[in-house]
């Protein structure tokens, strides 16, 4: 994003030479504030008597007030140090406005709540109003005026990196990175505000123009920079009971202060330009999710002969009351498990369970839907009572996920490296020393070029974005993978391909595998045995050869006729 936004920016430039003038200008009134000290040896504080009030000549550029000291030294100190305080008190608000709007948008509820309220209360005062409040209340001077102005305009910020948290922390990628068992600082710090820099820069930019003016209101009262030391507020403030006699010393601070404030506003409309069209979607129920249940997870006897997940009797209702489906049953005890080195299909039609099922295997049950019947095991452990943190370790480790929109799965700022890398260093299965070796291993072994490492989403077709997302799957080494129609979002010959690279890890790691689909051909070709769910229900299981030879049900028979291009039934390998 970043990149991004200097490209339009230098871009937007080249057409525009209003901008460049600008921009030539502002750069080179900032320069001489920062090098005042280099470009005038005359003290911006030392009175000289006999030279009050002189107009400005080659001496004196911009004249001298009426203590005699040089107009043009105490304009570049004076930007010095309204440039310093704006940019402490940008660095200030955004920090605090960071903070508090990511951290209000991702974890939502309670934490939303109050401060939302905050956030809400603060914005009722105008800001400037509530800045000169706080800084009479300190006293004046450069740190109240930091205070005051950071304390006033950080709800800005907050509410607005609010707003977009809630839209990214909705993104495949995020719910990705969720699902593989990343912990919170990390997505907070690594998708969340890595995709909040553009954003966060436009404001900074639109902002730094506010706060320059609100600082210089604030010393234009009395109330910031105390004199003698300059500074473009309190220079206007004292040249303006001269101002008819003495143009020149509210000229120069008001055209700085205009200058500066009239770039930043410019250039702050440019970047927004190019920032704006970001893609978001998605309800935000998911922070529900991390909702732990009351009791730790139980010490785990595992049984060496427990399948890899095992759905017994398993039953999920909506429960929450108001839902206005609360009290339908979504899965009424469905029986089945997925054993090591297994293949398990999951068919059925939208709206069957499929998904309801997968999120279970994962821990990712939504509210209003919940557990009310029969337990999931995971190696022969009952999850019911894990908590967050336990799904956690097993997510990304123990169990791997593959969804089936590969692009959204994937954070378009990180590089793929980057991405597989965060996998592992999200849990403890591969050693940080070997960490490089297993990246470039899992790469090979998806069928993806070792250039791959150093690229970003955008730049791979949908089949290499798919292997990238099964690589981050199972470089943890899982003994479970999760399929969730992994290929419905591809062409029929990349699908292919993608399918036989699933079977063949699957028996390379020993994995079991759960493959979700509603397409019968897909699951023909890798499946070992089939589950056909229907409403909720299993109506029929079997190894796949046998179901799709000889269905024993009359809806696995209509399932088959209604294949396309199928008179009768799929032909295993048929894709
Ligand atoms: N939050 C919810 N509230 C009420 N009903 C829900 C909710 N979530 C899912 N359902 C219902 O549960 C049933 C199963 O949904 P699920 O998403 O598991 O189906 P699916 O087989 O995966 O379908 P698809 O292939 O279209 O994704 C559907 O009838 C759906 O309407």
């Amino acid at each position: 994003m970043p990149d991004r936004l200097s490209r339009n920016l230098s871009a937007a430039l080249r057409r525009d030479p209003l901008g460049c003038v600008l921009l030539a200008l502002v750069g080179a009134l900032v320069l001489l504030c920062v090098l005042a000290p280099m470009v005038t040896r005359s003290d911006p504080t030392a009175t000289d008597f006999a030279r009050m009030l002189t107009p400005p000549s080659a001496e004196n550029w911009l004249g001298t007030d009426d203590f005699g000291r040089d107009v043009f030294t105490r304009l570049l100190f004076g930007g010095r140090t309204s440039l310093a305080v704006a940019v402490v008190a940008v660095v200030f608000v955004m920090a605090i406005g960071i903070v508090v709007g990511i951290v209000a948008g991702y974890f939502g509820g309670a934490v939303d709540l109050v401060l939302g309220k905050l956030i809400d209360v603060l914005l009722a005062f105008p800001r400037l109003v509530l800045a000169i409040a706080v800084a009479a209340l300190m006293g004046g001077g450069i740190t109240s005026l930091i205070v005051a102005i950071s304390a006033v305009a950080w709800p800005a910020y907050a509410r607005i990196l609010r707003a977009f948290t809630l839209q990214v922390a909705n993104e495949g990628y995020v719910q990705a990175a969720r699902t593989l068992g990343t912990p919170v600082w990390r997505i907070l710090s690594g998708h969340v505000a890595l995709n909040l820099i553009g954003p966060i820069l436009v404001l900074a930019m639109l902002d730094l123009g506010n706060l320059i003016l609100a600082i210089s209101a604030l010393s234009f009262l009395g109330l910031g920079v105390a004199p003698p030391t300059p500074e473009w507020g309190s220079m206007l403030n004292e040249g303006r009971a001269l101002m008819e006699i003495a143009p020149w010393l509210v000229l120069a601070p008001g055209m700085a202060i205009f200058l500066v404030v009239l770039s930043a506003n410019y250039f702050a409309d440019i970047a927004r330009d190019s920032t704006e069209g970001r893609a978001v979607h998605g309800p935000s129920d998911w922070i529900a999710l991390r909702r732990p249940v009351a009791a730790p997870a139980p010490a785990p006897p595992i049984p060496d002969t427990a399948p890899l997940l095992a759905f017994e009797d398993v039953t999920v209702d909506v429960v929450d009351p108001r839902s206005p489906y609360c009290g339908r049953r979504i899965l009424h005890q469905v029986r089945f498990t997925v054993g090591p080195r297994e293949c398990v299909g999951l068919i059925g039609e939208s709206g069957s369970g499929k998904s309801t099922l997968a999120m279970l295997a994962m821990g990712l049950t939504r509210p209003p839907l919940a557990l009310t019947g029969g337990a999931v095991r995971l190696s022969g452990r009952d999850t019911a009572a894990w908590r967050w943190d336990d799904w956690r370790r097993v997510r990304g480790a123990a169990v791997g996920l593959v969804n089936q929109d590969p692009l959204s799965a994937l954070n378009p700022v990180l590089t793929i490296g980057e991405q597989i890398g965060e996998v592992m260093a999200a849990h403890d299965a591969v050693q940080p020393n070997a960490r490089a070796a297993r990246l470039r291993e899992v790469v090979d072994e998806v069928g993806l070029p070792a250039s791959v490492v150093g690229r970003y989403p955008h730049e791979l077709s949908g089949g290499m974005r798919q292997r990238v997302v099964i690589a981050m799957a199972i470089v943890n080494r899982p003994a479970l993978l999760i399929a969730d129609e992994p290929t419905t979002a591809l062409d029929v010959s990349t699908q292919r391909r993608i399918l036989d690279l699933i079977r063949d890890l699957g028996e390379h790691y020993g994995l079991g595998v759960l493959f979700v689909s509603h397409d019968l051909r897909v699951i023909a070709r890798v499946a070992d045995r089939v589950v056909i769910l229907r409403e909720g229900r299993v109506v029929e299981t079997g190894a796949t050869a046998a179901v799709f030879t000889a269905p024993r049900e009359p809806y696995t028979r209509a399932l088959m006729v209604a294949i396309p291009g199928q008179r009768r039934r799929p032909q295993l390998a048929e894709v």
